[in-house]
């Protein structure tokens, strides 16, 4: 039977300079380092960090896929790889993708929000330190 040439092979390793060359066009804050796409986000405190780490868990759960996270007051390193297939695939990227969608989301500055995103004049409400 003929192999279909658009479906996505869940296990196939791409080469560090694909790696890097896609990152560079869709996920420009990632990087490549070590063998795994990594991104660190910054927050204002360790609530704010602890809600980035829950967000990055369920986003993880949903996907059956999940990154190695390490973690400070106000910092935490998401990491992924395909431990199974030994390096970068294309579940790496999509659930990459999904994370910077979902916690870099700010609807306040989006035209034709109905929401106003976290408040930046009032410290009590720092959380994520958009970059
Ligand atoms: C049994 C289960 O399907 C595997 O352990 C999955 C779950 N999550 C995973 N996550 C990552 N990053 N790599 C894997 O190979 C992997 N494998």
């Amino acid at each position: 039977m003929a192999v279909d040439p658009n479906t996505i092979d869940p296990k196939k390793t791409l080469a560090d300079e694909e790696v890097a060359a896609r990152l560079a066009a869709e996920l420009p804050k990632w990087k490549l380092v070590d063998g795994w796409i990594r991104r660190t986000y910054r927050t204002s405190s360790w609530k704010g960090t602890l809600m980035v780490i829950n967000t990055v868990g369920h986003l993880a759960e949903a996907a059956w896929h999940h990154p190695d996270l390490t973690a400070s007051y106000a910092w935490v390193e998401v990491r992924l790889m395909s431990h199974d297939a030994k390096g970068i695939t294309e579940r790496d990227l999509q659930l990459a993708k999904k994370i910077e969608d979902v916690v870099g989301w700010q609807p306040g500055i989006e035209p034709e929000s109905a929401l106003e995103g976290t408040p930046r004049s009032d410290l009590r409400f720092a959380y994520i330190k958009y970059d």
